[in-house]
């Protein structure tokens, strides 16, 4: 196995990264070195991650600098579709330092409901006027890319744009700032994400502006498949629209009134929630998800089968009633 090839890499990072770098299509492009820069550069960071450092400039370059990239970031390159230029920008994985504990936010706000995972937090001015400025900017730029990916049984009426790859790029501060406050909120709140785990980071730009939709915008009563955290910080004022309220199923049923800036983090998967319909102006809001990985959901949906199996034949719990968003 050469030791400058993809091979190599995936080999010294273990199976599971393996699979997340989906080693052929790595191998053959970067023999060919068709990778564009952007791939090469996250691919550099992400070995420059898990100890690879020295890897990574031998196999990629010194112009790949890995170390653009905070070095706590653990990355990984995952699928790529079509998107930008004709591809979209890799899913990069991150995880938790394990030698780090999260912050303690004393100013997390918890709202209380019967199960645990229905807990609700909110932090307040999260965010302030400057970064909700940057990233009413950075939305234009050509590595975010417009999607629609909802299920087709949900009801909703708005416009999304994924911007996990130019916070990542651009605003490496912000980005850090969101996964590792959504990691606290997670450790005090659900500890839904496990430390030697990574989780894939989705993060949205979500418009609802009547004008432009013709008609009321709005999201209905859904989960977020697969997300075990999900932040949504309102990032327009609430002079510009009518409706739009948070609300989240209970018991107790609970309704978020948010401020510019104010952030509310829900377990996606867990907590079924939606918003009141939109009647008029333009609502903004920036959402995140952190994913679970392939790996775990894999795992999860076999234990339900096995218990399903165990029941004599119930549906499992993805494929009951739940109204998933994807
Ligand atoms: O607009 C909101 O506040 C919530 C959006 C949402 O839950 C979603 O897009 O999944
Ligand atoms: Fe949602």
């Amino acid at each position: 196995m050469a030791e400058n090839s993809g091979e190599y890499i995936i080999s010294r990072c273990g199976q599971e990264l393996a699979e997340e770098l989906r080693a052929p299509g790595l191998r053959r492009a970067s023999r060919r070195r068709r990778l564009s820069c952007h791939c090469l550069a996250v691919t550099a960071s992400a070995l420059a991650a898990v100890g690879l450092a020295s890897e990574a400039s031998r196999s990629f370059g010194s112009s790949c600098a890995a170390s653009r990239f905070l070095p706590r970031l653990r990355i990984q390159l995952a699928a790529g579709k079509a998107g930008t230029n004709g591809r979209l920008p890799p899913t990069v994985a991150w995880g938790p330092p394990p030698e780090e504990l999260p912050e303690e936010l004393p100013d997390l706000e918890e709202i209380a409901a019967e199960a645990p995972n229905l807990r609700l937090g909110v932090l307040r001015n999260f965010l302030d006027l400057d970064e909700a400025a940057l990233l009413h900017r950075l939305v234009h730029h050509p590595l975010a890319w417009e999607v629609k990916d909802r299920h087709s049984s949900l009801a909703f009426k708005h416009n999304v744009r994924r911007v996990e790859a130019v916070l990542r790029e651009s605003a490496r501060r912000l980005y850090a700032k969101l996964l590792c406050t959504a990691w606290a909120v997670d450790h005090r709140l659900w500890r839904s994400m496990r430390p030697e785990e990574y989780v894939l980071p989705q993060i949205e730009y979500i418009e609802y502006d009547v004008e432009k939709i013709g008609g009321e915008g709005g999201i209905g009563k859904h989960t977020d498949n697969g997300s075990l955290v999900s932040m949504v910080v309102l990032i327009s004022d609430p002079a510009d629209f009518e409706g739009g309220l948070n609300s989240f199923s209970g018991p107790p049923q609970r309704r978020v009134p948010l401020k510019p800036g104010d952030a509310v983090f829900f377990y996606g998967d867990k907590c079924e929630h939606w918003i009141t319909p939109v009647t008029s102006g333009r609502r903004v809001i920036l959402q995140m998800e952190l994913q679970q990985s392939p790996q775990r959901l894999a795992k999860e949906q076999e234990e339900q089968r096995k218990a399903a199996g165990s029941r004599g034949g119930e549906k499992s719990r993805r494929g009951g009633d739940k109204r998933g968003r994807r």
